[in-house]
Protein backbone atom coordinates (compact mmCIF):
# COMPACT_ATOMS: atom_id res chain seq x y z
CA UNK A 1 0.00 0.00 0.00
CA UNK A 2 1.36 3.64 -0.97
CA UNK A 3 2.06 5.59 2.07
CA UNK A 4 0.50 9.14 -0.05
CA UNK A 5 -1.93 10.73 2.03
CA UNK A 6 -4.94 10.81 0.26
CA UNK A 7 -6.50 14.28 -0.87
CA UNK A 8 -10.28 14.31 0.97
CA UNK A 9 -9.94 17.82 1.92
CA UNK A 10 -13.60 19.21 2.38
CA UNK A 11 -14.22 23.09 1.34
CA UNK A 12 -14.91 24.22 5.53
CA UNK A 13 -18.77 25.08 5.32
CA UNK A 14 -20.64 22.14 3.52
CA UNK A 15 -20.29 18.32 3.02
CA UNK A 16 -19.42 18.26 -0.91
CA UNK A 17 -15.45 16.63 -1.08
CA UNK A 18 -13.25 19.35 -3.08
CA UNK A 19 -12.36 16.06 -4.86
CA UNK A 20 -14.98 14.24 -6.06
CA UNK A 21 -12.82 11.38 -7.62
CA UNK A 22 -9.13 10.76 -5.79
CA UNK A 23 -7.15 7.66 -6.00
CA UNK A 24 -3.45 6.99 -5.48
CA UNK A 25 -1.53 3.93 -7.08
CA UNK A 26 -4.31 2.52 -7.91
CA UNK A 27 -3.43 -1.15 -9.38
CA UNK A 28 -5.35 -4.26 -10.95
CA UNK A 29 -3.95 -7.67 -12.57
CA UNK A 30 -6.32 -10.45 -14.27
CA UNK A 31 -3.97 -13.53 -13.64
CA UNK A 32 -0.56 -12.07 -15.05
CA UNK A 33 -1.88 -8.98 -16.87
CA UNK A 34 -1.16 -6.04 -15.47
CA UNK A 35 -4.63 -3.48 -16.41
CA UNK A 36 -4.25 -0.75 -14.46
CA UNK A 37 -0.27 -0.32 -12.93
CA UNK A 38 -0.33 1.89 -10.34
CA UNK A 39 -2.75 4.86 -11.75
CA UNK A 40 -3.56 8.46 -10.03
CA UNK A 41 -6.44 10.57 -10.42
CA UNK A 42 -7.69 14.02 -8.95
CA UNK A 43 -11.45 14.94 -9.98
CA UNK A 44 -12.50 18.35 -8.70
CA UNK A 45 -15.87 18.79 -7.91
CA UNK A 46 -18.28 19.63 -10.57
CA UNK A 47 -16.36 19.14 -13.51
CA UNK A 48 -16.23 16.58 -16.31
CA UNK A 49 -13.16 14.21 -16.04
CA UNK A 50 -12.54 11.95 -19.50
CA UNK A 51 -10.14 8.57 -18.96
CA UNK A 52 -9.48 8.20 -22.62
CA UNK A 53 -7.87 5.11 -23.84
CA UNK A 54 -7.83 2.99 -27.10
CA UNK A 55 -9.53 -0.34 -26.66
CA UNK A 56 -8.58 -3.09 -23.38
CA UNK A 57 -6.76 0.04 -21.71
CA UNK A 58 -8.23 -0.86 -19.13
CA UNK A 59 -11.28 2.55 -18.61
CA UNK A 60 -14.08 0.18 -18.01
CA UNK A 61 -11.68 -1.89 -15.05
CA UNK A 62 -10.99 1.89 -13.54
CA UNK A 63 -14.73 2.62 -13.76
CA UNK A 64 -15.46 -0.57 -12.31
CA UNK A 65 -13.31 0.04 -9.11
CA UNK A 66 -14.04 3.40 -8.29
CA UNK A 67 -17.93 2.52 -8.49
CA UNK A 68 -16.91 -0.26 -6.08
CA UNK A 69 -17.89 -2.63 -8.72
CA UNK A 70 -14.57 -4.90 -8.67
CA UNK A 71 -11.62 -4.58 -5.77
CA UNK A 72 -8.65 -2.85 -6.31
CA UNK A 73 -5.38 -4.90 -5.57
CA UNK A 74 -3.70 -2.25 -4.62
CA UNK A 75 -3.86 1.39 -3.76
CA UNK A 76 -6.35 3.84 -2.79
CA UNK A 77 -9.12 5.61 -3.65
CA UNK A 78 -11.87 7.65 -2.15
CA UNK A 79 -14.84 8.63 -4.06
CA UNK A 80 -17.60 11.33 -2.96
CA UNK A 81 -15.34 11.80 0.20
CA UNK A 82 -15.99 7.71 0.85
CA UNK A 83 -12.92 4.93 0.63
CA UNK A 84 -13.89 2.41 -1.95
CA UNK A 85 -12.36 -0.39 -0.07
CA UNK A 86 -14.12 0.21 3.29
CA UNK A 87 -17.19 2.47 2.33
CA UNK A 88 -18.38 0.95 -0.72
CA UNK A 89 -21.95 1.40 0.51
CA UNK A 90 -21.07 5.52 0.63
CA UNK A 91 -19.71 5.36 -2.40
CA UNK A 92 -22.53 3.45 -4.47
CA UNK A 93 -24.92 6.14 -2.35
CA UNK A 94 -23.34 8.84 -4.01
CA UNK A 95 -22.85 8.08 -7.82
CA UNK A 96 -24.72 6.52 -10.61
CA UNK A 97 -23.05 4.39 -13.05
CA UNK A 98 -24.45 4.01 -16.65
CA UNK A 99 -22.94 2.29 -19.72
CA UNK A 100 -21.22 -0.69 -20.96
CA UNK A 101 -23.13 -2.73 -18.37
CA UNK A 102 -26.37 -0.48 -18.73
CA UNK A 103 -29.17 -1.71 -16.09
CA UNK A 104 -32.00 -1.41 -18.90
CA UNK A 105 -34.16 -4.19 -19.03
CA UNK A 106 -35.59 -4.82 -22.03
CA UNK A 107 -38.31 -7.00 -21.49
CA UNK A 108 -40.39 -4.47 -19.64
CA UNK A 109 -41.12 -0.79 -20.51
CA UNK A 110 -39.16 2.42 -20.38
CA UNK A 111 -41.47 3.45 -17.48
CA UNK A 112 -41.49 0.02 -16.04
CA UNK A 113 -37.32 0.29 -15.32
CA UNK A 114 -37.71 4.20 -14.00
CA UNK A 115 -40.20 2.78 -11.57
CA UNK A 116 -37.80 0.10 -10.82
CA UNK A 117 -35.03 2.13 -10.14
CA UNK A 118 -37.53 4.16 -7.62
CA UNK A 119 -37.85 1.17 -5.40
CA UNK A 120 -34.64 0.27 -5.53
CA UNK A 121 -33.89 3.54 -3.81
CA UNK A 122 -36.76 3.38 -1.60
CA UNK A 123 -38.86 6.34 -3.30
CA UNK A 124 -42.94 6.08 -1.73
CA UNK A 125 -44.85 5.14 -4.79
CA UNK A 126 -46.29 8.63 -5.99
CA UNK A 127 -42.94 10.35 -5.31
CA UNK A 128 -41.31 7.63 -7.23
CA UNK A 129 -44.30 8.39 -10.13
CA UNK A 130 -43.95 11.48 -10.16
CA UNK A 131 -39.94 11.70 -10.28
CA UNK A 132 -39.94 8.50 -13.47
CA UNK A 133 -42.27 11.12 -15.26
CA UNK A 134 -40.23 14.16 -15.05
CA UNK A 135 -37.00 11.90 -16.08
CA UNK A 136 -39.11 10.81 -18.59
CA UNK A 137 -40.04 13.87 -19.87
CA UNK A 138 -36.60 15.08 -19.75
CA UNK A 139 -35.20 12.79 -21.78
CA UNK A 140 -37.69 12.81 -24.46
CA UNK A 141 -38.70 9.47 -23.30
CA UNK A 142 -42.79 9.90 -22.79
CA UNK A 143 -43.75 9.20 -26.19
CA UNK A 144 -42.15 5.76 -25.96
CA UNK A 145 -42.78 5.42 -22.14
CA UNK A 146 -45.04 2.55 -22.50
CA UNK A 147 -43.01 0.68 -25.06
CA UNK A 148 -40.83 -2.68 -23.68
CA UNK A 149 -37.20 -0.98 -23.70
CA UNK A 150 -36.21 -3.52 -25.82
CA UNK A 151 -37.94 -1.74 -28.93
CA UNK A 152 -36.05 1.17 -28.59
CA UNK A 153 -32.95 2.59 -30.52
CA UNK A 154 -29.41 2.78 -29.32
CA UNK A 155 -29.57 6.52 -27.96
CA UNK A 156 -33.42 6.33 -26.44
CA UNK A 157 -31.54 3.32 -24.54
CA UNK A 158 -28.60 5.10 -23.94
CA UNK A 159 -31.09 8.36 -22.55
CA UNK A 160 -33.22 5.80 -20.62
CA UNK A 161 -30.15 4.19 -18.47
CA UNK A 162 -28.70 8.03 -17.58
CA UNK A 163 -32.83 8.84 -16.63
CA UNK A 164 -32.36 5.13 -14.22
CA UNK A 165 -29.26 6.50 -12.90
CA UNK A 166 -30.54 9.70 -12.58
CA UNK A 167 -33.67 8.64 -10.14
CA UNK A 168 -31.25 8.22 -7.73
CA UNK A 169 -29.71 12.04 -7.74
CA UNK A 170 -26.60 11.13 -7.62
CA UNK A 171 -23.45 13.95 -7.26
CA UNK A 172 -20.91 11.71 -9.19
CA UNK A 173 -21.56 9.99 -12.46
CA UNK A 174 -19.72 7.76 -14.14
CA UNK A 175 -20.48 7.67 -17.46
CA UNK A 176 -18.60 4.63 -19.70
CA UNK A 177 -17.98 5.28 -22.92
CA UNK A 178 -21.49 6.91 -23.40
CA UNK A 179 -21.61 7.62 -26.99
CA UNK A 180 -19.86 4.28 -28.35
CA UNK A 181 -22.22 3.38 -30.94
CA UNK A 182 -24.85 6.24 -31.63
CA UNK A 183 -24.98 7.56 -34.76
CA UNK A 184 -23.70 11.65 -35.10
CA UNK A 185 -27.30 13.52 -34.29
CA UNK A 186 -27.70 10.57 -31.01
CA UNK A 187 -24.06 11.38 -30.23
CA UNK A 188 -24.62 15.68 -29.98
CA UNK A 189 -28.16 15.17 -28.02
CA UNK A 190 -25.48 13.09 -25.45
CA UNK A 191 -23.46 15.68 -25.33
CA UNK A 192 -25.91 17.93 -24.92
CA UNK A 193 -27.58 16.17 -21.76
CA UNK A 194 -24.08 15.46 -20.19
CA UNK A 195 -23.51 19.41 -20.13
CA UNK A 196 -26.63 19.35 -18.38
CA UNK A 197 -25.85 17.19 -15.83
CA UNK A 198 -22.64 19.16 -15.43
CA UNK A 199 -24.68 22.40 -14.93
CA UNK A 200 -26.36 20.81 -12.16
CA UNK A 201 -23.43 20.54 -10.49
CA UNK A 202 -22.69 16.66 -11.17
CA UNK A 203 -19.12 15.48 -11.70
CA UNK A 204 -19.07 13.09 -14.48
CA UNK A 205 -16.64 10.96 -15.02
CA UNK A 206 -16.37 9.88 -18.19
CA UNK A 207 -14.78 6.96 -20.31
CA UNK A 208 -14.23 7.27 -24.39
CA UNK A 209 -12.48 6.20 -27.40
CA UNK A 210 -13.37 9.42 -29.10
CA UNK A 211 -10.85 12.33 -28.94
CA UNK A 212 -13.84 14.49 -30.03
CA UNK A 213 -15.85 13.57 -27.12
CA UNK A 214 -13.17 14.34 -24.74
CA UNK A 215 -11.91 17.63 -26.41
CA UNK A 216 -15.78 18.76 -26.59
CA UNK A 217 -16.71 17.81 -22.84
CA UNK A 218 -14.23 17.22 -20.74
CA UNK A 219 -12.61 19.91 -18.18
CA UNK A 220 -9.31 17.72 -17.78
CA UNK A 221 -8.50 14.13 -19.87
CA UNK A 222 -6.18 11.61 -18.72
CA UNK A 223 -4.67 9.45 -20.98
CA UNK A 224 -4.67 5.46 -20.34
CA UNK A 225 -1.95 3.63 -21.75
CA UNK A 226 -0.14 0.30 -20.89
CA UNK A 227 -1.84 0.32 -17.58
CA UNK A 228 -0.43 3.66 -16.58
CA UNK A 229 -1.92 7.79 -17.39
CA UNK A 230 0.04 8.48 -20.16
CA UNK A 231 -0.52 12.24 -19.51
CA UNK A 232 -3.32 14.07 -17.89
CA UNK A 233 -4.48 17.82 -18.26
CA UNK A 234 -7.02 20.23 -20.09
CA UNK A 235 -7.73 19.49 -23.94
CA UNK A 236 -5.17 22.74 -24.52
CA UNK A 237 -2.40 21.57 -22.40
CA UNK A 238 -2.06 18.34 -23.93
CA UNK A 239 -2.43 19.43 -27.47
CA UNK A 240 0.67 21.90 -26.64
CA UNK A 241 2.88 18.81 -24.96
CA UNK A 242 3.60 17.51 -28.34
CA UNK A 243 5.20 19.24 -31.59
CA UNK A 244 3.66 19.05 -34.76
CA UNK A 245 2.27 22.80 -35.50
CA UNK A 246 3.14 24.43 -38.75
CA UNK A 247 2.27 26.75 -41.39
CA UNK A 248 1.93 25.47 -45.03
CA UNK A 249 2.38 27.44 -47.71
CA UNK A 250 0.82 26.07 -51.30
CA UNK A 251 1.92 27.70 -54.69
CA UNK A 252 0.88 27.41 -57.89
CA UNK A 253 3.72 29.07 -59.56
CA UNK A 254 7.08 26.39 -59.71
CA UNK A 255 9.29 30.00 -59.74
CA UNK A 256 7.53 31.58 -56.53
CA UNK A 257 8.23 27.96 -54.94
CA UNK A 258 11.54 27.92 -55.12
CA UNK A 259 12.30 31.18 -54.64
CA UNK A 260 10.41 30.86 -51.27
CA UNK A 261 12.04 27.48 -50.57
CA UNK A 262 15.31 28.96 -51.11
CA UNK A 263 14.69 31.93 -48.82
CA UNK A 264 12.91 29.85 -45.99
CA UNK A 265 14.90 28.62 -43.44
CA UNK A 266 14.17 25.73 -41.30
CA UNK A 267 11.56 24.51 -44.07
CA UNK A 268 10.09 21.18 -45.45
CA UNK A 269 9.59 20.56 -48.99
CA UNK A 270 7.02 18.80 -50.78
CA UNK A 271 8.24 19.52 -54.84
CA UNK A 272 5.61 17.64 -56.29
CA UNK A 273 2.59 19.53 -54.22
CA UNK A 274 4.80 23.03 -54.44
CA UNK A 275 4.16 23.06 -50.76
CA UNK A 276 6.55 24.66 -48.11
CA UNK A 277 5.85 23.62 -43.88
CA UNK A 278 7.43 25.73 -41.25
CA UNK A 279 7.03 25.09 -38.00
CA UNK A 280 5.18 27.11 -36.12
CA UNK A 281 3.00 27.42 -32.45
CA UNK A 282 -0.12 28.67 -34.63
CA UNK A 283 0.02 31.85 -32.22
CA UNK A 284 -0.61 34.75 -33.53
CA UNK A 285 2.33 36.43 -32.98
CA UNK A 286 4.33 33.88 -34.58
CA UNK A 287 2.03 33.45 -37.70
CA UNK A 288 2.08 37.70 -37.51
CA UNK A 289 6.06 37.71 -37.85
CA UNK A 290 5.99 34.55 -40.72
CA UNK A 291 3.51 37.27 -43.00
CA UNK A 292 5.50 39.65 -42.39
CA UNK A 293 8.69 38.25 -43.64
CA UNK A 294 7.06 36.67 -46.53
CA UNK A 295 6.14 40.11 -47.64
CA UNK A 296 9.33 41.60 -46.96
CA UNK A 297 10.76 38.60 -49.48
CA UNK A 298 8.57 39.57 -51.62
CA UNK A 299 6.82 35.64 -51.66
CA UNK A 300 2.89 35.63 -52.07
CA UNK A 301 1.63 32.22 -51.57
CA UNK A 302 -1.70 30.77 -53.27
CA UNK A 303 -2.45 29.25 -50.30
CA UNK A 304 -1.72 29.49 -46.36
CA UNK A 305 -2.95 26.82 -43.87
CA UNK A 306 -2.01 26.80 -40.48
CA UNK A 307 -1.99 23.22 -38.49
CA UNK A 308 -2.35 22.87 -34.99
CA UNK A 309 -1.86 19.42 -33.36
CA UNK A 310 -5.38 18.37 -31.89
CA UNK A 311 -5.96 15.86 -29.49
CA UNK A 312 -5.67 12.74 -32.10
CA UNK A 313 -2.02 13.37 -32.58
CA UNK A 314 -1.80 13.83 -28.89
CA UNK A 315 -3.34 10.19 -28.70
CA UNK A 316 -1.36 8.67 -31.20
CA UNK A 317 1.87 9.94 -29.96
CA UNK A 318 1.42 8.93 -26.17
CA UNK A 319 0.10 5.25 -27.06
CA UNK A 320 2.16 5.16 -29.64
CA UNK A 321 -0.02 3.96 -32.28
CA UNK A 322 1.17 3.12 -35.43
CA UNK A 323 -2.12 3.27 -37.42
CA UNK A 324 -2.21 6.70 -37.21
CA UNK A 325 -4.60 7.97 -39.59
CA UNK A 326 -2.55 10.14 -42.39
CA UNK A 327 -5.07 12.93 -41.46
CA UNK A 328 -4.10 16.75 -41.45
CA UNK A 329 -6.52 19.01 -39.95
CA UNK A 330 -6.44 22.15 -40.97
CA UNK A 331 -8.03 25.77 -40.55
CA UNK A 332 -7.61 27.51 -43.37
CA UNK A 333 -7.40 31.32 -42.63
N1 LIG B 1 -12.70 -10.21 -15.65
C1 LIG B 1 -11.62 -10.18 -16.40
N2 LIG B 1 -10.80 -11.24 -16.48
C2 LIG B 1 -9.68 -11.22 -17.23
N3 LIG B 1 -9.29 -10.16 -17.97
C3 LIG B 1 -10.06 -9.07 -17.94
C4 LIG B 1 -11.26 -9.01 -17.17
N4 LIG B 1 -11.81 -7.78 -17.34
C5 LIG B 1 -11.01 -7.11 -18.18
N5 LIG B 1 -9.95 -7.87 -18.53
C6 LIG B 1 -8.86 -7.46 -19.42
O1 LIG B 1 -8.32 -6.25 -18.94
C7 LIG B 1 -7.97 -5.39 -20.01
C8 LIG B 1 -8.64 -4.05 -19.83
O2 LIG B 1 -10.03 -4.19 -20.00
P1 LIG B 1 -11.03 -2.97 -19.88
O3 LIG B 1 -12.39 -3.48 -20.20
O4 LIG B 1 -10.85 -2.26 -18.60
O5 LIG B 1 -10.51 -2.03 -21.07
P2 LIG B 1 -11.17 -0.76 -21.73
O6 LIG B 1 -10.10 0.30 -21.77
O7 LIG B 1 -12.44 -0.41 -21.05
O8 LIG B 1 -11.43 -1.27 -23.20
P3 LIG B 1 -12.65 -1.06 -24.21
O9 LIG B 1 -12.49 0.34 -24.75
O10 LIG B 1 -12.38 -2.09 -25.24
O11 LIG B 1 -13.91 -1.26 -23.45
C9 LIG B 1 -8.35 -6.11 -21.27
O12 LIG B 1 -7.21 -6.72 -21.81
C10 LIG B 1 -9.35 -7.13 -20.81
O13 LIG B 1 -9.32 -8.26 -21.65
Amino acid sequence: MPSSVMPTSRNGNDQEPLSAVSAVALRKSYGDKTVLDGIDLRIPSGSVFALLGPNGAGKTTAVKILSTLIRADGGQAQVAGHDVATSPDGVRAAIGVTGQFSAVDGLITGEENMLLMADLHHLPKQEGRRVAAELLERFDLTEAARKPASTYSGGMKRRLDIAMTLVGNPRIIFLDEPTTGLDPRSRHNMWGIIRELVADGVTVFLTTQYLEEADELADRIAVLNDGKIAAEGTAEELKRMIPGGHIRLRFTDPAAYQSAASALREVTRDDEALSLQIPSDGTQRELRSILDWLDSADIEADELTVHTPDLDDVFFALTGGTDAPNKTKENVR
